[in-house]
């Protein structure tokens, strides 16, 4: 692997960098070596050496053979664990459908062969639930027929002493709840709805109540024969899959259930009536089967999606939302039960992997995938939180590839020519440098129940107003260079990201930004007879709005731990709390790097488009890289493991 190291290149620009991985492009290995980072270019194909290993969305089978350079990169962080007695993590990065996900499958494959593993069968496990995960996490965009909307951040617990990999341990989040409602055109809703009911028997279609999948509004999207054989197959896998993990046939029937209650709530109809133009529910049928299916009492449940009642001094007070506000409840409901299903399954999948009980304390290894930077033609809330997840691991590669090299160099008193790389910090200042951001307005905007997106928009634009001091808006000018709002102070902005500029539109953003579940609609889902309802609806929600495991899940194995962070998340406060646990977290450990490529913007093998990869090696600040590692030190071995080695 050492000879494939583009650092070593006599003369390196971005056409010698181009051309190098051009030309190793499909030829035997996807991967090449930056110095001490692995550069992928996603093949689209399964290359005869890792044959079978990406070759069916949801294979759960071993693949064969496996990279060795990513052999090479699992040895190097285990070895680092042993000897720096350190925990150590892996940073996956790319934009969109550049193969972050397979790349991390590879990875802890990899890990699980190098790690004397402890735990029986933890590679197993951990293939085995993998589809699961796909299935409810991942759905098809148009950058991506697979992919991640959610992060997820995987930790090895390993013994320090001797390498005994006892467990592991999941986190999931910001998962794209809204794409539960709502599908962009030519996207799709989350794979678990077409794989679940391309599988299901005619008497299933029955009990739930369901037409063909597209006939439901939430999944209108049509799959084609041979995507539903493909389907039906799968479907059997899941199955299997929820009872492996220690599901029972009711949680199963249950989440059959579950899904089928939320396609019925996105065919509940609204109209306006009485002099108010309040909302009732014009097919209350269907109110009535979804109740039966979420067992909680049918007169209740209509009355939660189209009314608000309060208590005000002692006194009752009803409030009656209209149409659209009653399609918001009703939606907003709908996305809850998944986001909570998902975390569920996770906490359940958790349960499976953790160290067995009175396992010896240990170091990490921590592999993070998050979903990749995003562009479309239109851009909402979603892409927003994606692409500023984004930015801040591009600082972080920052922090750690150029920063911390120049103090080391400085400390060291070695000479180090000047670098240049480009900083992101006014990107990530611009959406959450307290006071003045553009989440914090947000969140202000959010407060207040009349504030519409232009009101947002006006805010965004010249800054919050009358409340505004003088110093505050110039220190909101200064973000002039990577804001720019459009000529006619309408509802969108443009961000000058690291991987280049995003039109946001503002459209629906407060609604997602709120995204609170009304009261009544909570304390009526708590009135479940449903065990699952009740795990889901009555087991608390951790700080960063993720699903705390049921008492049933954590009696059934004692948990690994404190669940030190979780990214179930709702709103952009609680985003940035995840976010910054998150970044705290893998600070402290010793950071790897993947950088993922894409050959080509139509996901097609063969194709390697030259002014599309610069562009990538541009944004990911790789020419930079080579040049950093080449005039840094190669090895960094601090004196005292020097000493002791
Ligand atoms: N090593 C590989 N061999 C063969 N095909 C691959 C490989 N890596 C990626 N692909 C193909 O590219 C697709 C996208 O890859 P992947 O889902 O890993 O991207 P991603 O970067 O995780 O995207 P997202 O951010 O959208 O989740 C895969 O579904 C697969 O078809």
């Amino acid at each position: 692997a050492d000879d494939d190291d583009l650092t070593k290149l006599s003369e390196i620009t971005e056409t010698t960098l181009t051309i190098n991985l051009k030309q190793r492009y499909g030829i035997d290995s996807i991967y090449t070596n930056v110095g001490d980072i692995l550069v992928a270019v996603n093949p689209f194909k399964p290359l005869p050496i890792y044959n079978k290993s990406v070759s069916h969305r949801y294979q759960s089978e071993a693949p064969t053979s496996l990279p060795p350079h990513i052999f090479g990169l699992a040895a190097n962080i285990f070895r680092s664990l042993l000897t720096q007695q350190s925990s150590q993590c892996c940073v996956i990065s790319g934009e969109s459908g550049a193969g972050k996900t397979e790349s991390c499958k590879y990875l802890l494959q990899h890990l699980l062969t190098v790690a004397h593993s402890g735990e029986g069968g933890l590679v197993a496990k951990i293939q085995r639930v993998n589809p699961l995960l796909e299935a409810f996490g991942n759905a098809q965009t148009s950058m991506n027929g697979n992919s991640s909307r959610f992060g997820k951040y995987i930790e090895l617990m390993v013994t320090p002493e001797d390498g005994f990999v006892q467990g592991a341990k999941l986190s999931e989040y910001l998962l794209e709840k809204s794409r539960v409602v709502h599908q962009a055109r030519g996207e799709r809703n989350f794979h678990i709805f077409y794989v679940l009911f391309a599988g299901l028997s005619t008497d299933e279609y029955v009990k739930y109540g369901l037409e063909t999948i597209h006939n439901h509004r939430y999944a209108l999207r049509f799959l084609d024969d041979q995507l539903n054989a493909e389907n039906r197959e799968a479907c059997k896998e899941l199955r299997d899959c929820l009872r492996y993990i220690g599901f029972t046939d009711t949680d199963v029937g249950h989440l059959m259930l579950s899904l089928s209650a939320i396609l019925h709530l996105g065919d509940v109809l609204f109209e306006a009536h009485g002099s108010n133009d309040a909302a009732r529910v014009t097919n209350p049928q269907l109110i009535r089967k979804v109740a039966a299916m979420l067992q909680v009492p049918a007169g209740e449940l209509a009355s939660a999606l189209v009314s608000e009642v309060m208590i005000t001094r002692g006194e009752q007070i009803k409030r009656e939302w209209g149409v659209s506000q009653a399609r918001d409840c009703t939606d907003a409901l709908a996305k809850s039960l998944y986001g909570r299903l998902f975390s569920w399954i996770v906490n359940g999948i958790n349960q499976l992997i953790q160290p067995a009980e009175g396992s010896p304390s240990s170091l990490e290894i921590g592999i993070l995938d998050i979903f990749g930077f995003e562009n479309f033609a239109s851009n909402g809330f979603e892409q927003m939180c994606i692409n500023l997840s984004n930015e801040r691991l591009q600082s972080f590669f920052n922090e750690r590839i150029f920063q911390q090299e120049m103090k080391d160099c400085e400390l060291e008193g070695v000479q180090l020519q000047q670098m240049h790389y480009v900083s992101n910090q006014q990107v990530i200042d611009l959406f959450i440098k307290k006071p003045l951001c553009l989440l914090s307005i947000l969140d202000e905007e959010s407060r207040f129940p009349k504030a519409t997106d232009l009101t947002l928009a006006l805010k965004l634009h010249t800054g919050p107003g009358k409340i505004i001091k003088h110093r505050e808006i110039q220190l909101y000018a200064k973000y002039s260079s990577v804001y720019t709002a459009p000529k006619d102070m309408g509802p969108s902005f443009s961000v000058l990201h690291y991987a280049g500029a995003v039109t946001y539109d503002l459209s629906g953003v407060l609604d997602k930004n709120r995204d609170t579940l009304p009261n009544n609609i909570l304390f009526t889902m708590k009135t479940s007879d449903s065990l699952l309802m009740k795990e889901m609806f009555h087991s608390r929600l951790t700080r960063t709005g993720s699903l705390a495991p049921s008492t049933r899940q954590q009696a059934s194995r004692k948990p690994s731990g404190k669940s030190r962070f979780s990214f179930f998340n709702r709103k952009p406060s609680e985003n940035r709390n995840s976010l910054a646990d998150l970044m705290s977290k893998i600070s402290e450990a010793a950071p790897h790097f993947i950088r993922c490529l894409k050959p080509n913007s139509v996901q097609s093998p063969g194709q390697f488009d030259d002014e599309y990869v610069v562009k990538q090696l541009r944004f990911a600040g790789l020419l930079e890289t080579v040049n950093i590692r080449r005039s840094g030190f190669p090895v960094r071995l601090p004196f005292d493991e020097f000493l002791r080695r």
